[in-house]
Formats: structure tokens, C-alpha cells, sequence
């Protein structure tokens, strides 16, 4: 008998910065589906006691601590993204890491599909482990807005972001279907959920 681990139906969900991939995401894991999230995951990799963390501050200093032992995110976001060099160092280092976590959680899935959500999913080639790939696009300055509007950031750092990202024309070359978020949130969430009817006659209704 095979021990390999169960490996399911797995939608890559990405899109940039501010494109509502967290609201689509949210959609999803009302409509049920199993769902694991890279940034999430980029969290538990580094928490207090994991061997990244120590890392991290080998590398930086113990200026990308808090008080409290944790990352100082906001502090290593200001240098990874003034600097392609460190970002690249953090990546090697973080991304295998996030990639063991993400897909040890996504083979405990007992949903007809699970989605994998992830900003860099194109980027870090991670993409080819999946099995469709579901794009959220929406026009750069929504994005700027979006962000603004929700994180304590500045335009500058937002735009350095979205300079380390994938050009908007070749993550959607990579796409199976797209969903452009650039009407309200109802709309968006209806457009989830006439895809994940979509996805569930894809699998057939198959466990
Ligand atoms: C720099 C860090 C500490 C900033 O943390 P913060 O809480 O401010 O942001 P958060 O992690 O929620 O990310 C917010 C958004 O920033 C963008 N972003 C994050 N990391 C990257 C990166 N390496 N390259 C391009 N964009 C990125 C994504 O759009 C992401 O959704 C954090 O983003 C991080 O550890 N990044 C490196 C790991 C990584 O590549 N994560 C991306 C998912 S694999
Ligand atoms: N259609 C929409 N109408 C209004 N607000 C929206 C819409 N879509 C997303 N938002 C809001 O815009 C912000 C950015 O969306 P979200 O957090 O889902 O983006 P994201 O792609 O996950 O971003 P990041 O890559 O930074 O994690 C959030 O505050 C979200 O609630």
C-alpha cells in the first residue's frame, strides 16, 4: 500500500498587492472549501523559538525584534523592500519553509478542491503544484488605494511592493480564470461563488 501523503484538487489563488486575494479567500472558506494562506503561513515560520526567527536576527540585528520577542514586521518590511539583495536572502531562507507548512496543512484536506492562496505563487514556481490557477486582478491604483486604505504604510512603500511583484500582464498569462475586483464586494463575492460551482462540476462532486 502507497504512504505517500494525500495530495487534493489544490485552485492556486494569487494576485498583487491590495488585488483582494484575502477577500476572495474569505469567500471561499464561508462557501466551505479548505483553504491555507502563504501570508499566514510566513507568520508561523517565523514565530518565537523557530529557527528562522534567529536567523533572521543573526542577519538584520536585534532591531527586527520587539519588546516581546516577536518580528518586527514592519521594521524587515522597510529593509527587504529598499534592498532586492535582503529581500532575495529572506526568500531563500523563508520560502521553503512556508512551502513545507503549506502543503503538510493542504494534505489534510477533505473538501472536493482546497485553494492555495499566495502573492507569489507565479514567482516562486510554487504554482506548478497546483492544478488551476485563479488570477484576481484589479487596476494598480485600486491597489494603492485598497492598501493605503487598510495598512498604516506610505505610497512609496506600496509601490516598492508592487515593484517586487510579477508585472500584472504575466501573472495573468498564467491564469486559468480571472476575476477583475474592481466593483464593490458583493460583485466580488458573487463571481466566487459562480466559480466554485464551476470548480465543484470540474471535480465531478468527487471527495
Ligand atoms: C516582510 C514581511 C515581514 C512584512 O510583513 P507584513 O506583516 O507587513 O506583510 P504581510 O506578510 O502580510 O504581506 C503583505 C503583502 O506584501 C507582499 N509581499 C510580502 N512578501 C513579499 C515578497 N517577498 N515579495 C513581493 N511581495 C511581498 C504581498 O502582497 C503580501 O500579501 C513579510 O511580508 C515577509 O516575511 N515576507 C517574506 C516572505 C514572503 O515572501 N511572503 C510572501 C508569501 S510567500
Ligand atoms: N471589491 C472590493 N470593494 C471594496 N473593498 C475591497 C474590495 N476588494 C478588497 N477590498 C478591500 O481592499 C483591501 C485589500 O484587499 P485584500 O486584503 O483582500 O487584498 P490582498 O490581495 O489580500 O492584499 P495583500 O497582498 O496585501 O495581502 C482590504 O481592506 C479589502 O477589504
Amino acid at each position: 500500500m502507497s504512504t505517500a501523503p494525500f495530495t487534493p484538487w489544490i485552485l492556486g489563488l494569487t494576485g498583487g498587492i491590495g488585488s483582494g486575494k484575502s477577500a476572495a479567500a474569505e469567500r471561499f472558506v464561508e462557501l466551505g472549501v479548505h483553504l491555507v494562506d502563504a501570508d499566514q503561513a510566513a507568520r508561523w515560520v517565523v514565530e518565537p523559538g523557530r529557527p528562522a526567527l534567529a536567523s533572521i536576527v543573526e542577519r538584520f540585528g536585534p532591531g527586527v525584534l520587539l519588546d516581546d520577542g516577536q518580528l518586527d514586521r514592519g521594521a524587515l518590511r522597510q529593509l527587504i523592500f529598499a534592498d532586492p539583495a535582503q529581500r532575495q536572502w529572506l526568500e531563500q531562507l523563508l520560502h521553503p519553509l512556508i512551502g513545507q507548512e503549506i502543503f503538510s496543512y493542504l494534505a489534510k484536506a477533505e473538501t472536493p478542491y482546497a485553494v492555495y492562496v499566495s502573492p507569489l505563487l507565479i514567482e516562486s514556481g510554487q504554482y506548478q503544484k497546483t492544478q488551476r490557477i485563479l488570477v484576481i486582478d484589479a487596476p494598480a491604483e485600486l491597489q494603492v488605494q485598497r492598501t493605503l486604505a487598510r495598512d498604516n504604510t506610505s505610497p512609496e512603500q506600496v509601490q516598492a511592493i508592487l515593484k517586487a511583484q510579477l508585472a500584472r500582464e504575466e501573472r495573468l498569462r498564467h491564469a486559468d480564470d480571472v476575476v477583475v475586483n474592481d466593483r464593490d464586494l458583493q460583485a466580488l463575492h458573487d463571481e466566487i461563488d459562480r466559480l466554485h460551482h464551476f470548480y465543484l462540476t470540474l471535480r465531478g462532486g468527487q471527495p
